[in-house]
C-alpha cells in the first residue's frame, strides 16, 4: 500500500501573515492517516516548520541548487534546507522548467543532490497544451521522468513523483479522469520497469487546479496517490477540505 500525500504548493506567495493558515491546518491534523506536505517559499520554511511541529504536518522547499554550496548567489542548496527544518523539496516543476530553463539534466542532478541530503524529491513532469494538442503527452512526460530522475537511491520513500499538465495549472481546467489515469497508469508502468518493486512503491500526484469541488473523484482515480495542490493550499478551509477528502479516499 502505497501512503497517500497531500502536497500544497505556495509558489511565491505568503508572508508571515500567511502561518495562520498553518496554524489551523496543524490544529485540524494533529495526526493523520495520510502524509500532508507545505512547500512555502524559502524565506518561511524555519518558521512554517516551527509552526507545524508536533503536527502531522510536513515542510518542503521548492527547488533547490545541484550543489552543496558554494559561488551561487540567490541559490539555496539541499542541505540549507534540511537545515532549516524541510523534509521535502519540489524539483522540476514547469514554472522552473519555463522561467529558468532548466532541462531534465538539471532535474536530475538536483534531485541527486536532494536523496545526498536526506529529503524527499517531489519531481514534477506534464505536457503542454500544444505537446498534448499533437498526441505526445506520454512521449513527453515518459521522456522527462526517464531523464529527471538519477539511477540510484531512488524508492518509495525517496521520490515522489508529480504529473501536472501545464495546461491545467492555475486555469481551473482539469484533464478528464481517463486522462489522468492514461497519464498515472502509463508513468507506474515506466517506474516499474525501471525501479522494480520500487517502481511500486513510488507514490504518482496529479497536479493542477485541484479544489475541494474535484478532489474526490481526482483521489478515486487509478494510480492517484494525492496531489499537488497550488491555489487551493493558500487557504486552510480548501486545504483543509482536500486533506480531508483524500483521507476519505
Ligand atoms: O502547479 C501546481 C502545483 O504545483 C498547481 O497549481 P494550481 O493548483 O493553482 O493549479
Amino acid at each position: 500500500m502505497r501512503r497517500k500525500l497531500a502536497a500544497g504548493n505556495w509558489k511565491m506567495n505568503g508572508t508571515g501573515k500567511s502561518l495562520a493558515e498553518v496554524v489551523e491546518i496543524s490544529k485540524d491534523y494533529m495526526t493523520s492517516n495520510i502524509d500532508i506536505l507545505i512547500c512555502p517559499p524559502a524565506t518561511l520554511i524555519e518558521r512554517m516548520a516551527r509552526t507545524a511541529v508536533d503536527s502531522a504536518v510536513a515542510v518542503g522547499g521548492q527547488d533547490c541548487h545541484a550543489k552543496p554550496s558554494g559561488a551561487h548567489t540567490g541559490d539555496i542548496s539541499a542541505e540549507m534546507l534540511t537545515d532549516a527544518g524541510a523534509t521535502h523539496v519540489i524539483l522540476g516543476h514547469s514554472e522552473r522548467r519555463a522561467d529558468h530553463g532548466e532541462t531534465d539534466a538539471d532535474v536530475r542532478a538536483k534531485t541527486q543532490a536532494a536523496l545526498a541530503a536526506g529529503l524527499v524529491a517531489v519531481v514534477c513532469v506534464g505536457e503542454t497544451e500544444a505537446q498534448r494538442d499533437a498526441g505526445d503527452t506520454l512521449a513527453v512526460v515518459g521522456a522527462q521522468l526517464a531523464g529527471s530522475l538519477p539511477d540510484a537511491g531512488v524508492t518509495g520513500g525517496t521520490v515522489v513523483v508529480a504529473y501536472e499538465p501545464v495546461w491545467a495549472i492555475g486555469t481551473g481546467r482539469v484533464p478528464t479522469l481517463d486522462q489522468i489515469a492514461e497519464v498515472h497508469d502509463f508513468l507506474r508502468t515506466e517506474l516499474v520497469k525501471r525501479f522494480g518493486d520500487a517502481g511500486e512503491r513510488i507514490r504518482l500526484l496529479y497536479g493542477g487546479s485541484v479544489k475541494p469541488d474535484n478532489a474526490a473523484e481526482i483521489f478515486a482515480t487509478s494510480n492517484v496517490d494525492g496531489a499537488l495542490v497550488g491555489g487551493a493550499s493558500l487557504k486552510a478551509t480548501d486545504f483543509s477540505a482536500i486533506i480531508a477528502a483524500l483521507e476519505a479516499a
